[in-house]
Order: structure tokens, then sequence, then C-alpha cells
């Protein structure tokens, strides 16, 4: 049922480029060729958010080019699908990749797909078919442009749940600095296709304890199931197999 099981069913969890890993900045190679990423988006495509049982995911609306993400380490235009996040039972674990073997309590996934194909399913089995940003969140202060995200949880406790949610500017959830690594890998949740080109940012946002619990007040189970919180939804690093991860900074 957790990540030790998913090659049973999911043979490429052993594949030559998964995700997340651990990310050793004095390993990584700084390419001045990469570009500064560009993020576009529109609040008004927020379509709503979901408790999928896996976490909570904010959709968009993804039918034009109004909230893409280009320059970066990819070429052409991704069009943002939805970000989510993965979180830990404490604050010591929950973040999927990790910086010299450290994990944060929590980790953001704003998820594009590559529109040279037709829609985010054509997309994700190709190599190049989606990318992923992620950010670290690390114990801190309230974050006041997460809390309006987090204000909406209590209306989707249990699986299944979603509810309204408009006009959010995912944009207002990124740091300072859009300094990043990157590296090719894969979803980091079945089906673990081998299709993300992962953009990782340096610089982390703050989360507060008391934030931190609001996200560990979802259940995974369903309305009329014994409620089990939906917390430790991360998977951990997996091999690097050779790969080469990439900064943009010095
Ligand atoms: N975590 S991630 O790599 O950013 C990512 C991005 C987009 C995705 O569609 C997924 N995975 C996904 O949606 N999987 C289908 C639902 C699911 C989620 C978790 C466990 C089993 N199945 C993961
Ligand atoms: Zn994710």
């Amino acid at each position: 049922v957790g990540p030790d099981t998913w090659a049973e069913e999911f043979p490429v969890a052993n594949g030559p480029r998964q995700s997340p890993i651990n990310i050793v900045p004095k390993e990584a190679h700084y390419d001045p060729s990469l570009k500064a990423l560009k993020i576009n988006y529109d609040p008004s495509n927020t379509k709503g958010i979901l408790n999928n049982g896996h976490s909570f995911q904010v959709d968009f609306v993804d039918d034009t080019d109004s909230s893409t993400l280009t320059g970066g380490p990819i070429s052409g235009t991704y069009r943002l699908k939805q970000f989510h996040f993965h979180w830990g039972g404490s604050d010591n674990r929950g973040s999927e990749h990790t910086v010299n073997g450290i994990r944060f309590p929590c980790e953001l996934h704003l998820v594009h797909w590559n529109t040279k194909y037709p829609s985010f399913g054509e997309a994700a089995d190709k190599p190049d078919g989606l990318a992923v940003v992620g950010v670290f969140l690390k114990i801190g202060a309230a974050n006041p442009r997460l809390q309006k995200v987090l204000d909406a949880l209590e209306a989707i406790k249990n699986k299944g749940k979603q509810t309204t949610f408009a006009n959010f500017d995912p944009k207002t959830l990124l740091p300072g600095s859009l300094a990043y690594w990157t590296y090719e890998g894969s979803l980091t949740t079945p089906p673990l296709l081998e299709s993300v080109t992962w953009i990782v940012l340096k610089e982390p946002i703050s989360v507060s304890p008391a934030q931190m619990a609001m996200f560990r007040s979802l259940h995974f189970t369903g309305d009329g199931e014994a409620p089990c919180c939906m917390v430790d939804n991360y998977r951990p690093p997996q091999p690097l197999k050779g790969r080469l991860v990439r900064a943009s900074f010095k």
C-alpha cells in the first residue's frame, strides 16, 4: 500500500529516473546556459480544491495558455494543471526531495504539462511531458498566502470531497528567489511515470506549526470510514543512478 509495495504493480518504481532524490548542492553542476524560470499564472483559472485520498490538490483550467511555465531547463510552453503538497506526521519529515539528507516538514508541487501534446493525459507518459516545480516549506512564521489554501481544508476533510476555490494565484506561494536545481525524474506516486523535468527551488517558503497541524487534520479515508489522518504522504529519496543535477546558480 505504501512506497515499498509499489514496485510489484509498477516495475518502473526501480527505473533509471525515479523521483524524488536527495540533492547534494556541492555535487550539483552550475549550468550558465540554464535560463531563468518564467512563471505566469492567471488566478481566474482556479477551478477547485479536492481531497483525492493521497493529498489535496488545487486544480486549474488548462484549456488555454493563460497559466504557463516557460524558460528554465525546459523548451516550449508547459501549462499549469494542479498543485498539491506532501507532508509528515511531525515537523522532522514530510518533504519528498531532501537537501544534504535534510527533510523539510512539507513540499509543494506545481504540476505542468507540455503543450506539444494535446492534454495532460497524453503528456504524462512522454519523457518531456511534465514539468513539476517543487518548493520546500520550512517551519517559521505563519504564511498568510498559504493560509488561504488551508482555510479551505475543513470543507474537504475526507477522501473524495471537493469544494469551490476561486481566484487563487499560486505565484503568491513562491519564494523571493527562483534559483533552482533541475534533473530528469518521475512522478513520485503511482504510476511513477518517468516523464518529469524536476525544477526544485533552493529557497523555502515558511509554514507555522499551527499551519502544519491543519495539513494533518485531513483524512486519507472517506465519509463513513474509520478516520485515518492524512500524514506521511511522501515517497523517500530514490537512487540517482548516475543522473546529473544542474543548478541555475553558483
Ligand atoms: N507528486 S508528483 O510527482 O508531483 C505528481 C504529479 C502529478 C500526478 O498526477 C501524480 N500522480 C498521480 O496523480 N497519481 C494518481 C493518483 C495517485 C496518487 C497517489 C498514489 C496513487 N495514485 C504525481
Ligand atoms: Zn507531488
